[in-house]
């Protein structure tokens, strides 16, 4: 039976000492983090995310707005409004809470945002210097599973670390900062994906899996080595009728299999989805600091 990987624990202590930070800069009379999340359209998951972002922000005391933009927003008047906050020095970190709506392309937007303000770690520039291990945003589902690993002192040096998923904003980036030497997890990484041919090829060899595909319980016990961490990424709504809303979550990996299988493994809810918030707002305090040069 493996050990759970408590996010709620390990964000609540980031909180706390990013609150306590906070607090200290209030005391000396200077100014806050400051934090600004665009939203295009009424998707309805994306505005959760953003107001959890904003709960977030206030519990700790960082200066957080949201700004809510109509589903036919032009390209030009994301644009503008983007260039707007990168010359507002009351805020530190811009988000554009992802996906758009189809009329608006992403790259141009992430490219806008200035790579100083660039709390999401999407900008290009960041993306490089994450590749070549340069000062950069770590981006926050990324950094979270690596904060894990190092709070729970799990061995990363010399293991193995299997990804599963290739996107540009877990598979990829979590893949660069495992394989980094300096400072960094100096892991063994292969990344896969839904060409393998049989999967489970890959995943059985893995010391640390890291499920990020967006299919609901897609890891079973078959797939992974007898005392692996298992870090799942997934964040799945599937219909149950025995709950108030109608639907749970779960993650890309089936729990209740692996559970028994797996040394570590991290819960869905409760896992990485509370990192990710956490290490925002770290990477929003970073940005400050850097920007207030401190
Ligand atoms: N520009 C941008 N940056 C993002 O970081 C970004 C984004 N766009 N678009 C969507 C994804 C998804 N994402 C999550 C954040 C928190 C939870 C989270 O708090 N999960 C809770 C449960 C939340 C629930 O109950 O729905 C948990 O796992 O315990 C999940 C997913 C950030 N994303």
């Amino acid at each position: 039976m493996a050990v759970i990987l408590d996010g709620k624990k390990i964000a609540s202590d980031i909180k706390a000492e990013l609150k306590e930070s906070i607090r200290k800069l209030k005391s000396e009379g200077k100014t806050v983090p400051g934090l600004v999340a665009i939203l295009v359209g009424d998707n309805p998951a994306s505005k959760v995310y953003v107001s959890s972002k904003s709960k977030d922000c206030e519990e700790i005391g960082i200066k957080s707005k949201v700004e809510s933009l109509p589903e036919d927003t032009t390209e030009d008047e994301l644009l503008n409004l983007i260039r707007k906050y990168n010359n507002d020095p009351e805020y530190h970190g811009i988000l554009v809470q992802l996906p758009l709506p189809g009329h608006i392309d992403e790259n141009r937007v992430i490219e806008t945002i200035v790579p100083s303000k660039d709390v999401d770690g999407f900008h290009p520039q960041n993306v490089g210097n994450l590749v070549i291990g340069k000062d950069t945003f770590y981006p926050c589902t990324p950094y979270g599973i690596v904060e894990i690993l190092k709070r729970y002192d799990i061995e990363t040096s010399g293991k193995h670390v299997v990804v599963v998923g290739r996107s540009n904003i877990v598979g990829k980036p979590v893949a660069n900062m495992m394989l980094q030497k300096k400072e960094g997890a100096n892991s063994i990484v292969t990344v896969c994906h839904s060409a393998a041919k049989d999967l489970s090829r890959f995943t059985k060899e893995a010391d640390i899996l890291i499920a990020a595909i967006g299919r609901p319980k897609f890891i079973k016990a078959s797939m992974v080595k007898e005392g692996a961490v298992v870090i799942d990424v997934g964040i799945n709504r599937i219909e149950d009728k025995t709950t108030k809303s109608g639907y749970r979550l779960v993650g890309d990996v089936d729990y209740e299999e692996v559970f028994e299988k797996a040394s570590y493994i991290t819960p869905v809810p409760g896992g990485v989805g509370l990192m990710t918030r956490a290490m925002l707002l770290r990477n929003t305090f970073e940005a400050y600091q850097k920007i207030m040069g401190n």
